[in-house]
């Protein structure tokens, strides 16, 4: 291994890196050869107690700091991510096995954004003055306290920044624990944070596996949690956290549409289909699963599709060319390569793809189904893999029904050149993060997050403020306090 992938240890807790060998180990898999990378500990109750204590009795310091003083050190730590973005982006590709040509614009990257963003706005986090005659009210925003921030392996690097950056800023302190899978990545983050000057116990990371996490959640110390990762683990964390009336943010799955008209530009069209099914080896929770297709292009769409298709570099994902990269593990493959199987026994029709690669490490081929029907478990269920289905339609009135019939609403797309109908379209989209003429942008600027089963609140933006901080009202009276006796 050419890069020193074992880290220090296994957890980052009060500003150190802290070690248990009596935790159950964890082996770090390279998911492009298979082989072990690294080895970490999963948390002992120990270790919990430790990264609760420190974080709590590290917060009220660093709420009491200025927000410009807050947001120095975040804007510093995101100089140093943009610094150091080639080894971070080597270790975020070892991780997760997404391309370093994916992974040295999107990760590091995003986390960057995110610090820089919260950074700048951390003194500007202020309340607000309610005059109300001669007496008046003022609102104080305040922190939470001490927040929870569980990961998805798909963004490891991005997710531990997206939940820090501003929970930090406004003045909580973080515990972080990144999935079991990708385990190396949010303890540079943490590393990176101390260097910039983040005093110790604000920002720490353990390991383990959902038990950590569940008893992370259900700590009465605990005052908020921020989940990323599947429905039903979204399901079981948003109901211990409600046991203690803790704020959640839930970011979850989705089996997104994307609709394509008859006047698409085609090129655009497949260039959205592409990124939202086979960026990440279509490993992205926004993905546009479902492309809906006007009868009319339908046939010109899936040969464009295919030749394009024919492009994608497959292979080493340490190499630049490299442009598709292996699954996250061998299950999240087994579990695609089972949907695909599923499709074929319901009769879609398998237009290019849907077989594994035979050599070492997780790859398998980017997999398009067409004539795929809305009941089809494919066009139903999120696979969280390189599988686009492709439907057909007609009738808009027809294509947004069947477009919003899903549990899920996390995005969705339309591409049309009448901009008249591409903002009905979003506008009648059920979910949280839409798309006219592109597919899954996630700048830091704007809100990302879904609606019905797939989440509750937002990241990024200053939609995240209001998920990390509490407003008080403090009413101040200027004459005689009436009282009835
Ligand atoms: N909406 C978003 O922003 C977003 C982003 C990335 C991934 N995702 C979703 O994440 C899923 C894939 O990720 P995954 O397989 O890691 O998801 P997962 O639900 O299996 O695990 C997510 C995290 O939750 C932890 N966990 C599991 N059980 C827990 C419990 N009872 N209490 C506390 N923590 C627990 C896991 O250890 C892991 O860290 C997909 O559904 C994908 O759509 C959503
Ligand atoms: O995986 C979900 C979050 C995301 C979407 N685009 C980039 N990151």
């Amino acid at each position: 291994m050419p890069y020193d992938t074992q880290p220090a240890a296994s957890h980052f807790i009060n500003g150190a890196y802290v070690e248990d060998t009596a935790g159950t180990p964890i082996d770090v898999i390279y998911p492009a050869t298979g082989e072990k990378i690294a080895t970490v500990y999963a948390a002992t109750p120990a270790i919990v107690e430790q990264a609760i204590a420190a974080a709590k009795s590290a917060q009220a310091a660093w709420a009491a700091m200025s927000g410009t003083e807050r947001g120095r050190i975040l804007r510093k730590a995101a100089d140093l991510l943009r610094e150091r973005n080639h080894d971070l982006s080597v270790l975020e590709t070892y991780d997760t096995g997404k391309p370093y040509q994916e992974t040295s614009v999107a990760d590091a990257t995003s986390g960057a954004d995110a610090l820089e963003y919260f950074g700048g706005m951390a003194a500007t986090l202020t309340g607000e003055h309610i005059q109300l005659g001669e007496n008046w009210v003022y609102t104080r925003r305040e922190a939470l306290g001490v927040c929870v921030g569980i990961g998805a392996w798909n963004y490891p690097t991005q997710i531990a920044c997206w939940k820090g950056a501003p929970a930090l800023a406004c003045g909580n302190a973080m515990i972080f624990k990144p999935s079991e899978t990708t385990p190396l990545c949010a303890l540079k983050v943490a590393e990176i944070l101390h260097e910039a000057g983040l005093p110790a116990g604000i920002y720490n990371v353990v390991q383990g596996m959902g038990e950590v996490g569940a008893s992370l959640v259900t700590d009465p110390r605990v005052d908020k949690v921020s989940l990323t990762g599947s429905v039903p683990t979204g399901r079981k964390v948003y109901a211990a956290a409600a046991e203690g009336i803790k704020h959640v943010t839930m970011e979850l799955g989705g089996k997104s549409p994307m609709i394509v008209f008859e006047d698409a530009d085609i090129e655009n069209a497949v260039s959205g289909a592409i990124l939202g099914n086979f960026y990440s080896s279509g490993q992205v929770c926004s993905n546009g699963t479902r492309v809906f297709v006007h009868k009319a292009i339908k046939e010109q769409f899936l040969n464009r599709l295919a030749e394009r298709l024919g492009d994608a570099v497959i292979g080493d994902p340490m190499d630049p060319k490299t442009s598709f990269g292996p699954m996250v593990s061998e299950r999240q493959r087994a579990i695609a390569l089972e949907y695909i199987e599923k499709g074929q026994a319901e009769g879609a029709r398998l237009v290019t793809g849907g077989k594994m690669l035979e050599r070492d490490g997780f790859y398998m081929e980017p997999t398009v189904f067409a004539d795929v029907t809305d009941d089809m478990v494919i066009a139903r269920e999120e696979i969280f893999g390189p599988v686009m289905a492709v439907l057909d339609f007609e009738d808009e009135e027809d294509v947004m029904a069947r477009a919003n019939d899903t549990e899920f609403g996390l995005a969705a797309g339309v591409f049309t050149r009448d901009l008249t109908r591409a903002h009905r379209v979003a506008a009648r989209f059920e979910a949280g993060t839409c798309y006219i003429n592109t597919y899954n942008d996630a700048p830091v600027e704007a809100p990302f997050g879904g609606s019905k089963n797939s989440g509750v609140g937002r990241e990024n933006s200053k939609a995240a403020i209001e998920h990390y901080s509490q407003l008080k009202s403090v009413f101040v009276r200027m004459d005689d306090v009436e009282a009835p006796f």
